[in-house]
This record gives structure tokens, sequence and C-alpha cells, in this order.
């Protein structure tokens, strides 16, 4: 089974219209792996001005969106706006949203189903913290979070999860290619046996933290890790060569 290698830069809350600029310019120079789906992250405020700057074979994502239509939920936006913008895709359940901003499984898996019942994809994002990890609590954390979502919604065919370990993320410290490898295997064997062979077998599972022009070779060789959400590196040129990591 052979899943598209995806790479999503998660801009995060950085960049101007001028930096925007700057990224488009080195992204259309390229030359992007055709073979792999690129997404980026933009702040919601420059999501239509990336979109009109960029090719559309490059996907510009949310970095959040709300659980419900519309309402009464000053400084959200809904995947509706999202969509009414033309946009396609949204990322979910971030750590810096889960642990800055409180949102628990039961709000990602909400917000994850909404956004996939109007029709985005989602990235949705898992991981343990540090503290986790040191106390072999890193599959019962990863399975809890992928639990929340399994429990809110059937189909999967427009889901990446992001693994993206607390621990390695804005840290210079990713994990190794052995460390990444093994959770993500794990997570699919989860799928198999919690959800089912097909979703375990067609989900992309990325792998977020610290991801680098110097180390995406090697975490690209893993057989279950299926492309990367990148934060620092996707607002510099490098971004070019994570993409085309498998080349
Ligand atoms: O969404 C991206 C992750 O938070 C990784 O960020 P980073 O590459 O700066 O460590």
């Amino acid at each position: 089974m052979s899943r598209k290698f995806c790479v999503g830069g998660n801009w995060k809350m950085n960049g101007d219209k001028k930096g925007i600029q700057e990224i488009v310019d080195f992204l259309k120079k390229g030359p992007l792996d055709p073979n792999v789906e690129v997404i980026v992250g933009c702040p919601a405020p420059y999501l239509e001005y990336a979109k009109g700057l960029l090719p559309a074979s490059i996907s510009v994502s949310a970095q959040n969106c709300y659980k419900v239509p519309k309402g009464a939920f000053t400084g959200e936006i809904s995947p509706a706006m999202l969509k009414d913008l033309g946009l396609n895709w949204v990322i979910l359940g971030h750590s810096e949203r889960r642990n800055v901003f409180g949102e628990t499984d039961a709000l990602v898996a909400e917000k994850t189903a909404h956004a996939l019942e109007e029709g985005l994809s989602v990235i949705a994002c898992i991981g343990e913290k540090l503290e986790e990890r040191e106390a072999g609590k890193t599959e019962e954390v990863v399975y809890r979070q992928t639990q929340a979502i399994a429990d809110k919604i059937k189909d999967w065919s427009k889901v990446v999860i992001a693994y993206e370990p607390v621990w390695a993320i804005g840290t210079g410290k990713t994990a190794s290619p052995q460390q990444a490898q093994e959770v993500h295997e794990k997570l699919r064997a989860w799928l198999k046996a919690k959800v089912s062979e097909k979703v375990a077998n067609e989900t992309r599972i990325i792998y977020g933290g610290s991801v680098t022009a110097a180390n995406c070779k090697e975490l690209a060789k893993s057989g279950d890790i299926d492309g990367f959400l990148v934060g620092g590196a996707s607002l510099k040129p490098e971004f070019v060569e994570i993409v085309n990591a498998r080349q």
C-alpha cells in the first residue's frame, strides 16, 4: 500500500505579508518533488493572501477552527468560513493548542468531526510530553488522543495524523528515526486493531518535531513515516529540501 508522502509547513504565529512573499518565492523556485503533497499552515489573517500567491499544487491550511458552523464565539473561525475562502485543510489539536490554550482530547475530537463534516481535510496532531515519555506513557497518551478522535469520526480518508512528541517541538531535539518509527508503527497497529485494517494501511502518519534539512532524509526512510509537519524550518528555504526528503 503506498501512501502519498505529505509535508506540511506550520508557520504558527509567524510572518507578515513580506515574509509570506519570501516563503512563496522559495516554494515556487523549488523544485518540489511532484509526488509529495505540500500543505502550508498559515496564520488566519493571511490565509487568502497566501492562497492568492501560491500555485494550486500547494494547499493552504488553517491552523485551527471551531466545532460549530457559526454563532457567538468571539475570535473563533469555522470550517464553513474556511471552505468559503476555498480552503480545504486545517491543522487541529496541535500541542500548542492543547497545552497553551487548554484544548482537551474531547474538544480536538469534536473539532475534527465537525471539520470533516464540512468537507475539510484535517491534520490531527497528537504526541506525548517529556514527562509522559519518561514515565513510559508514550503509547498510552497517543492511543488516548487517537481514541478520542476515533470515537467521533467514521471516515478517516481525509485525516492525516501528525505524531509530534512535545519534547521535540521547537527544541532542536528530534526524535531519532527509530523512536519516531516505533511510535508510528504502534499507532498503525492500534488503528488496525481499533478502527480497521484499511484505515491502518491508508492513513498517513507524519512526524513533527525539530525536522530540518539535516535530519529529514533519515527520518523519511522509515516505512511508517509518511511525511512531516515542520515548524521553524518551514519558514526557511530548507523547507524545499524537507519536501524532497525522499528523492
Ligand atoms: O507543527 C509543527 C511542530 O510543532 C514542529 O515544530 P518545529 O519543527 O519548530 O519543532
